[in-house]
Order: structure tokens, then C-alpha cells, then sequence
């Protein structure tokens, strides 16, 4: 019988998931009788390592579902090494769940999704994205990877202590708006150069450009709204030529979807992106953010993730 491995993000929703999966998750468990193990991360980076043991070519198919949020994920799928014998579950546990909001799991009785888990209810062939930067490792993505103003916002978001303050005071909420405008009034900037299937367009004013496996990123802000896993391709949306002042205006509508309205939105669809910037602008893949770059290539690797949901 296929063993079914759990790794669960105890920190995952500040400690909430653990919870969740104590009192929820284990009954149910137990009570299907099917031969099951759970690992614990302990560091960032440990569910890559788990993965990569679980995975390793030449060993029996295996099923691993992922309790925690988009950034557990990421680190499975990047740590998964033969993915022909790996079938991916997830219970979403995290704060942002843009990957669950996608996919329309989103909201979801996480004893339901186990059910459906362990009944293989659904089964879909999923693409992943990856970044690759001269002199960098390759990382990949399952939601969305951006350059510039999106990440500048991710990082800060991850490392300021304007997040602890906010929360003090009960207006954690207003964390990305407040960051937002602080990143806007500090970007510089530039033109860019995004290269598509071949096809070169140049941008002035260049804020950011994400490229999405799924349509959400942000916590919810819907910048493709047609991004599909399952086409093969990539889309990407592309913010430039704004006054910075009409910002805070834009990206409130792209909560709705609706940002495409505006001139300097473009939305493009490719399998093979190259981004080329003048100065560097910052990474993100699924929220985590790595070094500045001026150059990344990022590509749709299609349909490579059984994913049971
Ligand atoms: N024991 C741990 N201690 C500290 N950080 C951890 C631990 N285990 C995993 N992490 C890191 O925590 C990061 C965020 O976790 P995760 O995405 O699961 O939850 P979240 O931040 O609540 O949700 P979301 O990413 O959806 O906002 C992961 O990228 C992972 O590297």
C-alpha cells in the first residue's frame, strides 16, 4: 500500500496549523487506517531537504501532502527529484494561500481535503515555473516569481519591523498598504526589456513584471487573472509608464482583476521569458526573495506535478 508522507510547518499561520493538524487532521488519520508518517520542519529549508530524501530517483512511488502555507510548498517543489513517482497533496495552513485561493481550495474543511487526499477525489497534471539569474541556482516556482517593485514589497515585508509594530496596535492588516507606499516612494525607476516566446518588447517606467503559474500573488491580489497550471504557459503581468501617484489606485483594482483596464498594465502569456533591467531589481519566487538581478530567465516547465486534491 502507498505510504502517505505528511510535513507540516509548525509555524506555519503563527502556530495555528499545528493546531489544526492535532486536532483535526490526526483523528481523521488515524481513523483511515492507511500507513502514514509526518515530519516536523524545524529551519527554513528543512521540506526542501525532507523532499529531496523522500524523492531521490530509483525508490517506490510515494505521496506527500504539504500542511502550511505557499512558502512550504515552494520548498517541496523545489525540492522534489524524480517526479515521476511523486504525487503532491496540500492542506492549506499558511496566511497568504494564493496557491489554494488559485486552484479553489481556498476556504476548503481541511479534514474534507484529507478525505479527498487519501481518495485521490481529484487528479491534475500541474506546471511549475523556474528562475534562473546568471550565477545563480535555478528555483522554482508554483505560484508566481516577480522582479522589482513586487518584491521589493515581499522582502520588506518578510524582514521590516513595521509588520511587529502594526500588530501591536491590531492594524496588521494595513502591513502591505503601509509598505507599499514606503517602497514606491524609494523605487527608482528604470527601463526594462522582456523577451517573450522571442518576441522583445521595451518598457519605460518600469515598476515590476510577474510571472504567474496561478493567478494570485500578494495575499490576493489577482494580477493574471487568466493564469492557468495546466496550459503549459506562463502569464505575465506587467506594471509601467505610471506617475507613482496613481499606484495606490491601480493596485487596488487588481484585488478585482480589473488592473488590465489601465494603460501601462500589460498582460503577456509565454513559455520562455527573459527579463533585462539596467540596474538590478530584486527576485521573489512564491514570496521568498533572493538577491538583486538584471537579468533572469524564467520558463514553464508543463505538466510535471501529479497533484491529488
Ligand atoms: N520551524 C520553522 N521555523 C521557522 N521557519 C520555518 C520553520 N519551518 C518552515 N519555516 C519557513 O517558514 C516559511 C513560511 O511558512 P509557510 O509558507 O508554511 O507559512 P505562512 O508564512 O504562514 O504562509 P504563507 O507563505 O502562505 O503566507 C517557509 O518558507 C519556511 O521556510
Amino acid at each position: 500500500m502507498m505510504k502517505y508522507y505528511f510535513i507540516l510547518n509548525p509555524n506555519a499561520r503563527t502556530g495555528k496549523g499545528q493546531k489544526i493538524w492535532k486536532d483535526k487532521l490526526l483523528p481523521a488519520l488515524r481513523a483511515s487506517r492507511r500507513p502514514w508518517k509526518v515530519f516536523y520542519t524545524h529551519f527554513p529549508g528543512h521540506c526542501t531537504q525532507i523532499v529531496e530524501q523522500l524523492t531521490r530517483p530509483g525508490g517506490s512511488p510515494v505521496t506527500i501532502v504539504i500542511l502550511g502555507g505557499d512558502g512550504t510548498l515552494n520548498e517541496a517543489v523545489n525540492g522534489i527529484k524524480d517526479f515521476s513517482r511523486v504525487s503532491l497533496g496540500y492542506i492549506p495552513l499558511g496566511s497568504s494561500n494564493d496557491f489554494s485561493r488559485g486552484m479553489e481550495q481556498k476556504g476548503a474543511d481541511p479534514a474534507q481535503t484529507l478525505h479527498n487526499i487519501l481518495r485521490k477525489k481529484h487528479e491534475v497534471w500541474l506546471d511549475y515555473g523556474v528562475v534562473k539569474a546568471p550565477g545563480t541556482k535555478e528555483q522554482r516556482f508554483i505560484v508566481s516569481s516577480g522582479i522589482g517593485f513586487d518584491a521589493y514589497v515581499t522582502d520588506d515585508a518578510l524582514h521590516s519591523p513595521i509588520k511587529n509594530v502594526l500588530n501591536a496596535f491590531h492594524l496588521g492588516k494595513l502591513t502591505y498598504a503601509v509598505i507599499s507606499l514606503k517602497q514606491l516612494f524609494r523605487i527608482r525607476l528604470q527601463k526594462a526589456s522582456i523577451t517573450v516566446d522571442g518576441k522583445t518588447m521595451d518598457f519605460k517606467r518600469f515598476y515590476f513584471a510577474s510571472s504567474h503559474n496561478l493567478p494570485y500573488e500578494g495575499g490576493g491580489f489577482k494580477f493574471t487573472p487568466k493564469a492557468s497550471p495546466c496550459d503549459g504557459k506562463l502569464d505575465i503581468c506587467v506594471i509601467y509608464n505610471f506617475f507613482k501617484g496613481i499606484i495606490p489606485v491601480l493596485l487596488p483594482t487588481a484585488f478585482l482583476g480589473i488592473h488590465p483596464i489601465f494603460h501601462g498594465v500589460k498582460i503577456l502569456r509565454g513559455k520562455d521569458i527573459h527579463v533585462s533591467l539596467e540596474r538590478p531589481y530584486p527576485v521573489h519566487t512564491d514570496g521568498e526573495t533572493y538577491r538583486p538581478q538584471t537579468d533572469i530567465h524564467i520558463w514553464c516547465e508543463a505538466g510535471k506535478i501529479h497533484f491529488i486534491y
